[in-house]
């Protein structure tokens, strides 16, 4: 099967929290057009190695390259509790250089998809768990990047918005960006393109 240009290159990517290493010499390669999966048991060190390429913390050893624009979805939603969602496309919109009324059509199209209506003017700090981490994955995906990093962003979705979820996955592989999805669901595993699997060996 023919990939587009490599969005991710991890390589060697070593991680050690005291005299703990977590992750030893881990490798992921991710093309556009390409989903990725990372699997492996609670602790495994699925979040370290997906911050590490998100850039928001540091190897002991190895080196990420990524090419073009990354929106990273954390595994606890990292919302601005005071701020309305408009306002939060507003400012992650800025942040990636998209104006103020086409960031905010952007997030409530985007939230409609997920079954959400986020027009209103509710706070995030009174939008329901499942509510807010859908506000959290929009926000990975607003301003159309090339690489999106998702760190179980379903957590709290009902079913018909976990489908949804994954169909977005799909399509954005269709529309060639490279997608990298922390999960625990298996039964998704026949359907990416590369799975990496941090369960140590010998458990
Ligand atoms: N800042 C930190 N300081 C010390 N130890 C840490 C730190 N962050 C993570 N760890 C430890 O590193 C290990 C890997 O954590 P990580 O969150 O990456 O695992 P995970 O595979 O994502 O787990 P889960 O499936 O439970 O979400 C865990 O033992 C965790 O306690």
């Amino acid at each position: 099967m023919e990939y587009g240009p490599v969005r991710l290159r991890a390589s060697g990517i070593s991680k050690r929290y005291g005299r703990r290493t977590v992750l030893a010499s881990v490798d992921l390669t991710v093309h556009s057009g390409q989903v990725a999966a990372i699997v492996g048991a609670n602790g495994a060190g699925k979040s370290t190695f997906l911050k590490i390429c998100a850039g928001l913390i540091s190897p002991n050893a190895g080196t990420v390259t990524v090419s073009g624009a990354v929106g990273y979805c954390p595994q606890q939603a990292g919302l601005f509790q005071f701020l309305r969602p408009d306002e939060h496309f507003e400012l992650f919109g800025a942040g990636r250089g998209v104006g103020r009324a086409p960031a905010r059509g952007a997030g409530r199209r985007m939230a409609r998809e997920l079954s959400w209506d986020a027009a209103g003017t509710t706070a995030a700090r009174h939008l329901s768990g499942g509510t807010q981490q859908k506000l959290n994955l929009v926000l990975a995906a607003l301003g159309d990047p090339g690489l999106i990093l998702l760190d179980e962003p379903y957590q709290g979705f009902d079913r018909g918005s976990y489908t949804d979820f994954w169909e977005w996955v799909f399509r954005w592989r269709a529309e060639g960006r490279a997608v990298v999805v922390v999960t625990h669901m298996l039964n998704v595993l026949d359907r990416v393109d590369t799975v990496l699997d941090l369960t140590p060996v010998g458990v």
